[in-house]
């Protein structure tokens, strides 16, 4: 059994409001339990490949430890033997060639590891955006009209995007260098255990500061991102054609510019900021690693005096293992940070991966009984929009009617009434706060959401298209329609004959948003789509509002031929088009106030008598013109 009611439903991801508002008064990263152990469960499908790449790490560092070994050698054995004979060219080749095929091996096979730690990054972070955009896309219709288009995008792009790098530093640089500096330590513990205390004296409280600045780091991280998903929202609000639109017709282009602008700006300083947060720490670093040699040397001249056995190829080497360990070691150190820093980014990421769905279909669905297929009942349905303030007045109040199949229900009332809503919860896009919808016999909730929704078309008011042929945005309703099919579909919405006459025909680009098309042609094509379709249950939401009156004629006839056999809920303004409605809900308020056939409805001379008045008379100086 599905949860029932908004106010009955799960703490709804839905409730996160847009996230400008949330983390002005909080600009911490989002709590997330069990951070880590996500994340590395994001590597689990690729433990073949990681376990390739860390045998080939392991098996590079090993031999990264061998050529400082062999430097000693090189001094100790065949430049400078014991006994003063002058250098030992014989054994200084042996020494010198296999450092030299060590070099090369060491090469070869870190190519071949990048390739591996390359590969499961990406896969990792590819996989994190599919399962992030396949969330979204379960997420209730409520959630995407509360938060910003741009915001979201920026999660998918940015906060994704910004943990690519960590992904792969994290499989091989992490446990690649941590191999390497160990080894180097052995190295180093071998050649004298004295110098190494030294060399390593001051790692605690480096660790300690870098902890400290991963701290900052990841706060001015998830500020950063922020500002990432503000200037993404801008973008897309600005740069789309309805804000461009806007824009120009408003002479708004400077203020636009100026908003952008001052976010870029913003943007700027924190990643100054976030840049320069380690690089004071990194600087101190370094200074402390040049000094160990000098340190070394002091240390070393010492203990000579005092009598420990130190030969001049152990200091020479130590020093050169020393001085290798610098870079995996302060390596270690910026992946540790950037791991610090990404944990404001996976937060949220995560973050959103655990929103909820308001609106889940049933675990034991009720299979469509297609006896009944085109019935549509309210029964006694309350609804409130998700953001509403609590305490209003309900957008729906105790609504209920029946719609049997092959019937015309329309829908008319004053603007904002609550008719487009009634729209939406038939393929429950929204869940009733109490009452039910049934659609053929079955409350919505219980039934097969799939069924229900390849069987329920809508024409809204504003139809969208996607930025790609006409043959293809129709094609999103049936993907193996034929030519044919499309044609007929389109012959019957009328918008055939103009189609035809584009020079592309169907293969003509209908522009972002279907704007290279007129609105009649648009809102044609998007009838011919819901047509191509099919649905027992036909919504029309002001379906015909876009069109001249020549073509709505034409259109409305079309769609009478569309709807015989199948329901039809129409939602009207214009009165004229639903005169002929088996029956006529007039809503108000968000109840239905009267109802019956138009002839009834006139003769009662209630609110769609004084509706019909209202537009007979405001046609009339338009018709007289
Ligand atoms: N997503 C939403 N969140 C909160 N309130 C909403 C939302 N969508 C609509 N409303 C409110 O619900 C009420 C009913 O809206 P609805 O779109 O159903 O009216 P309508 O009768 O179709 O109006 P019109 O004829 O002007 O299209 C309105 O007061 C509107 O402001």
């Amino acid at each position: 059994m599905t949860m029932r009611g908004a106010g009955g439903g799960p703490p709804a991801g839905g409730r996160m409001r847009d996230e400008s508002v949330i983390r002005a008064a909080n600009e911490q990263a989002p709590k997330i339990d069990g951070l880590w152990q996500r994340v590395l469960h994001l590597f689990s499908p690729y433990r073949g490949k990681i376990a390739i790449a860390l045998v080939l790490v392991l098996i590079t560092a090993a031999i990264s430890v061998l050529p400082p070994l062999l430097t000693e050698q090189a001094f100790d054995v065949g430049l400078f033997p014991p006994g003063g004979t002058g250098p030992n060219i014989g054994e200084l080749w042996k020494i010198v060639g296999l450092m030299a095929v060590l070099w090369v091996a060491s090469s070869a096979l870190g190519v071949v590891q990048t390739y591996f730690t390359a590969s499961v990054g990406n896969s990792v972070m590819g996989d994190l955006r599919v399962r992030l955009f396949d969330h979204l896309q379960r997420m209730e219709l409520a959630f995407f009209t509360r938060t910003k288009t741009g915001v979201i995008q920026s999660r998918l792009q940015n906060d994704v995007g910004g943990v690519a790098s960590t992904l792969q530093s994290m499989i091989t640089s992490v446990v690649g260098n941590i191999v390497t500096v160990l080894a180097a330590v052995v190295a180093m513990a071998l050649l004298s255990w004295q110098l190494t205390i030294i060399a390593f004296v001051l790692m605690p409280a480096l660790v300690w500061a870098q902890r400290r600045v991963g701290q900052v780091r990841a706060r001015i991280a998830t500020k950063t991102q922020e500002s990432l998903s503000e200037m993404t929202a801008i973008t897309q609000e600005s740069l789309s054609v309805s804000g461009i639109l806007l824009a120009k017709s408003f002479g708004r282009e400077e203020a636009e510019g100026q908003r952008y602008r001052s976010e870029n700006d913003r943007q700027i300083g924190l990643q100054v900021k976030q840049t320069m947060s380690g690089q004071t720490f990194f600087a101190f670093v370094s200074i402390v690693f040049s000094l160990v040699p000098a340190a070394v040397y002091i240390v070393g001249a010492y203990l000579i005096t005092g009598g420990v056995d130190l030969t001049a190829g152990a200091i020479v080497a130590f020093t050169t293992v020393q001085t290798r360990l610098t870079m995996p070691l302060i390596g270690l150190m910026r992946i540790g940070l950037e791991v610090q820093t990404s944990k404001a980014l996976f937060a949220r990421i995560f973050e959103y991966l655990d929103l909820r769905p308001a609106i889940t279909p049933s675990p034991a669905p009720i299979a469509l009984d297609e006896s009944r297929l085109g019935e549509v009942e309210f029964e006694h349905v309350s609804f409130r929009y998700p953001d509403a303030e609590v305490d209003s007045a309900p957008t729906l109040d105790d609504v209920s009617f029946t719609v049997r199949p092959g019937e015309f229900v329309a829908f008319v009332g004053p603007s904002g009434a609550g008719k487009t809503t009634i729209g939406y919860l038939v393929p429950r896009l929204y869940e009733v706060s109490s009452g039910a919808v049934r659609f053929a016999g079955a409350d919505v909730r219980d039934l097969d959401h799939d069924a229900l929704i390849a069987n329920t078309g809508i024409v809204s008011q504003e139809s969208y298209l996607f930025h790609a042929s006409i043959a293809e945005n129709l094609r999103f309703a049936k993907p193996d329609a034929t030519q044919a099919e499309i044609e007929e579909a389109c012959r019957q919405a009328n918008i055939h004959e103009t189609i035809s006459k584009f020079p592309d025909g169907y293969e003509t680009l209908v522009g972002e948003r279907g704007y290279r098309l007129s609105g009649g042609e648009k809102q044609r094509v998007a009838i011919a789509r819901v047509l191509l379709k099919d649905p027992a249950v036909l919504v029309l939401d002001e379906a015909t509002s876009a069109l001249d009156t020549r073509s709505e004629r034409f259109v409305q006839r079309a769609l009478d031929e569309a709807s015989r056999g199948r329901t039809v809920l129409a939602i009207a303004h214009r009165l004229s088009t639903v005169k002929d409605a088996d029956l006529i809900c007039v809503i108000d308020e968000g109840r239905i106030v009267e109802r019956g056939n138009h002839a009834e409805l006139m003769a009662r001379g209630g609110l769609y008598a004084a509706l019909h008045e209202e537009q007979r008379t405001d046609v009339q100086p338009e018709l007289e013109t």
